[in-house]
């Protein structure tokens, strides 16, 4: 048996012991988590032999979940969220038992992530991590409801029973090759944990399912709230049914990196990882090119398809996956600018299938930035001449010319190209130039700048110009009407926060905002003095933070189940969006946005409909006025704005204004992962506003000093974090 292979069970007794010491930690640990303990930090340094393993790695949660995210998190692991866009479709028919499919869609979200990140975040992971939680019940596989009635129909049928929860977890291992080859490594596992349910009366189940709950949850319930309720009781790991088994996550980490079934390169390289016949080898897939990505973006993951008989069998529950072999190699055929065709061999199973994967989009750069933190320090060595690696290289230059990408971004937004080509797709460069009145050499070197950051494709055609489209990072978040159009914060980066970057030496040596110095105007309050004091000045800040409302309101009202809240109000709301969105999400509540007046005679500018009457406006001044009566405080990216002293005669209004129980919802970028976005946006704020992005203990500080407790904090998918404090 290879070194490596995973699915031997530990060989001595005292590793057993170790493991299970271990573990036993971890189960005590995973239990407090819940309980929004403070302790975790305590917790992940007990929890060190495994989780520091990890430390200096980039691991990436290919998740959306937000509770995989909070359990990973309180124990103490470090990394990235990248949502997977793997749809989870496979035929269940084609699976033995549930959790052999738990285990499969948990493998394509993952892979899924580690494929597309050297192409679209332009780095390579070291650990991906992918799960999918399904329960099943009377033969049948429940995922998440797709409606109401579903929800009903998956709770009726737990009714009074008893039922498995199966999570498959699966962690993929990239090795990247000095030949631009990246290796995948697949572990798998999958834990199962049996629910028993109380008989549910048609009233408790039209109201469990009326309370929102339901509906993103495995099942139609979350045990962790109020669906816990339903439950009689629970035989195995509580953790796994939420979304996530840490403690046999745990286990399997320690088997991979303390227990030898961890790889090194050459181990994994194909040659060398050919099999013995058994499914005792983790998975090996090699991907070349730096150019090319994987797959395309909303597959069902076919270029890595699924063959039930050759990757499903003997996992258990205290083994990790015996899943086969595979080896993708580039295909030199014709390509388009960022288009390739890659092939998938199953060598394991000596399948003849070698198999063509679909056709990709050509969004194989990306927008952002790809410095990482301490927690993901770089790694950089030189080879044996003392020439620099070509990767660091790339990763310095990304750096140096970041700022290039942001100003061709705001170019091209402010001259309309992105909404241009969305309505005439297709265009050359010269046609271009003419419709947005433009030379056409520099309107070349602007579509081509686009199309190197992702976001336009150019398609070559014999002998003649290439013509321009959008790509989906420009449909999505660039047009003027996009439903998650970012156009009215791109417009306030380029004419507002460009200028205040020009000076921001002296923002570090004063400590200071540089309006002064980059608008001429000197201002005792920023907002009143700057922002709101032109038409258009005000129209582009209201424009700005309009849109970054809309694409991060449904994750910072989901972030926390706030059901139990009949009023909230909106400190700061500016346009409602945010307001709209916590309303949407909230069948029960009604959301009053507090504003100043200057904002509030604006805001209906907005929302030219009003179809919520349970979002309304009062203007007022925060550090002045009253504040409106509410349940739930909301304060998203406000506290941002302003040193502590401020922060404090604000939070001592909201806390007057509460009685115990009401809380207050922080949505901020927290400083904790150390990310180029959080840490950038806090220089941000002392050039714009004097103010500061603080960490989650930083917040849990300023509201204990004003009778808040039961602090939690969810790092959601989005720009923001979500910190909820409860008036004590
Ligand atoms: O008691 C609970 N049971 C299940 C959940 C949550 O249910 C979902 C399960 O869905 P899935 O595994 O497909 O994961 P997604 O949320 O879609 O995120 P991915 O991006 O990973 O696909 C999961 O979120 C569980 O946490 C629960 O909360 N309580």
């Amino acid at each position: 048996m290879r070194r490596h292979h995973v699915t031997s069970r530990r060989s001595s007794q005292s590793q057993a012991a170790d493991s299970d010491r271990v573990s036993l930690l971890i189960s005590a640990v995973a239990k407090r988590t819940l309980q929004g303990s403070l302790e975790d930090e305590k917790a992940a340094m007990v929890l060190n032999p495994v989780i520091s393993k990890l430390a200096g790695k980039l691991v990436v949660l290919a998740s959306a979940s937000p509770r995989r995210l909070e359990i990973l998190r309180n124990a103490g692991l470090r990394f990235e969220v990248v949502p997977s866009w793997f749809k989870e479709t496979l035929d269940k028919s084609l699976f033995k038992a549930p959790h052999e499919y738990a285990m499969e869609t948990a493998k394509q979200k993952a892979l899924e992530v580690a494929r597309r990140m050297p192409f679209k975040h332009l780095k390579t992971p070291d650990i991906v991590i992918g799960a999918d939680t399904i329960v099943a019940v009377d033969g049948m596989i429940l995922e998440k409801p797709v409606d109401k009635h579903d929800a009903y129909r998956m709770l009726s049928s737990l009714s009074g029973k008893s039922h498995s929860v199966f999570t498959g977890v699966a962690i993929v291992l990239c090795h990247e090759k000095e030949n631009d080859e990246v290796d995948y490594q697949l572990f798998d596992f999958y834990e199962e944990t049996k629910v028993k349910f109380a008989d549910l009366s048609e009233n408790m189940l039209w109201e469990y399912i009326n309370s929102g709950e339901p509906m993103d949850k495995a099942g139609g319930y979350g045990i962790q709230a109020l669906g816990g309720m339903l439950v009689e009781y629970v035989h195995g790991d509580f953790l796994n049914v939420v979304g996530f088994p840490l403690n046999h996550f745990c286990k399997q980490l320690d088997l991979i990196y303390n227990h030898g079934a961890f790889s090194s390169e050459q181990e994994t390289s194909p040659g060398s990882a050919s099999h013995n016949g058994t499914h005792a080898s983790p998975t090996i897939l090699t991907q070349s090119s730096p150019n090319a990505p994987a797959q395309s973006s909303h597959s069902n993951g076919s270029s890595a398809k699924h063959n039930p008989s050759a990757s499903q069998t003997h996992h258990t529950q205290s083994s990790p996956s015996a899943s086969p072999v595979h080896k993708v190699k580039k295909n030199d055929g014709e390509s388009e600018v960022g288009e390739s065709s890659w092939t998938l061999v199953n060598s394991l199973s000596k399948h003849t299938d070698d198999r063509q994967a679909e056709v990709i989009d050509s969004e194989n750069a990306a927008l952002l930035m790809t410095s990482r933190g301490p927690a993901m320090e770089l790694n950089v060595t030189e080879h044996e001449g003392g020439e620099p690696r070509k990767e660091d290289l790339q990763r310095i230059t990304e750096l140096m010319d970041g700022f290039k990408a942001s100003k061709a971004l705001f170019t091209a937004s402010k001259m309309c190209v992105f909404d241009l080509l969305q309505s005439r797709p297709g265009l050359n460069a010269a046609q271009v130039a003419e419709e947005i009145k433009a030379s056409v050499k520099g309107t070349e070197c602007l579509l081509e700048a686009c199309v190197s950051l992702g976001l336009l494709r150019s398609k070559e055609r014999k002998c003649q110009k290439p013509v321009y489209e959008n790509a989906g990072l420009a449909s999505r978040f660039l047009l003027s009407d996009a439903p998650f159009s970012l156009q009215g914060y791109i417009q306030h980066c380029d004419k507002t926060v460009w200028p205040l970057f020009s000076h921001l030496e002296d923002a570090v040596r004063e400590g200071s905002n540089q309006h002064e110095k980059a608008f001429g105007k000197k201002s005792k309050d920023v907002f009143q003095d700057t922002f709101y004091n032109s038409l258009d000045v005000k129209l582009r800040f209201m424009n700005a933070m309009h849109s970054i409302a809309k694409v991060t309101g449904k994750a910072v009202a989901t972030a926390f189940d706030l059901s139990s809240f009949k009023t909230a109000c909106d400190l700061g709301g500016c346009t409602g969006a945010m307001a709209y969105e916590f309303t949407k999400s909230y069948p029960g509540l009604s959301v009053t946005v507090f504003d100043l007046p200057a904002v509030v005679e604006m805001s209906e500018h907005f929302h030219p409909l009003r179809t919520d009457n349970r979002v309304s406006f009062v203007a007022g001044d925060f550090f002045k006025d009253d504040l409106p009566k509410a349940d739930l405080y909301i304060l998203a990216r406000i506290l941002h704005d302003w040193p502590d002293e401020k922060v404090h005669v604000l939070l001592s209004k909201v806390a007057d204004a509460c009685t115990p129980g009401c809380a207050v919802l922080i949505a901020e970028t927290m400083l904790d992962g150390r990310t180029p976005y959080s840490a950038l946006q806090s220089l941000n704020m002392l050039a714009q506003t004097e103010g500061t992005e603080r960490t989650e203990s930083q917040y849990a500080d300023l509201l204990s000093k004003h009778g808040f407790g039961n602090t939690r904090v969810v790092h959601t998918t989005n720009f923001l974090d979500a910190f909820i404090g409860i008036k004590l």
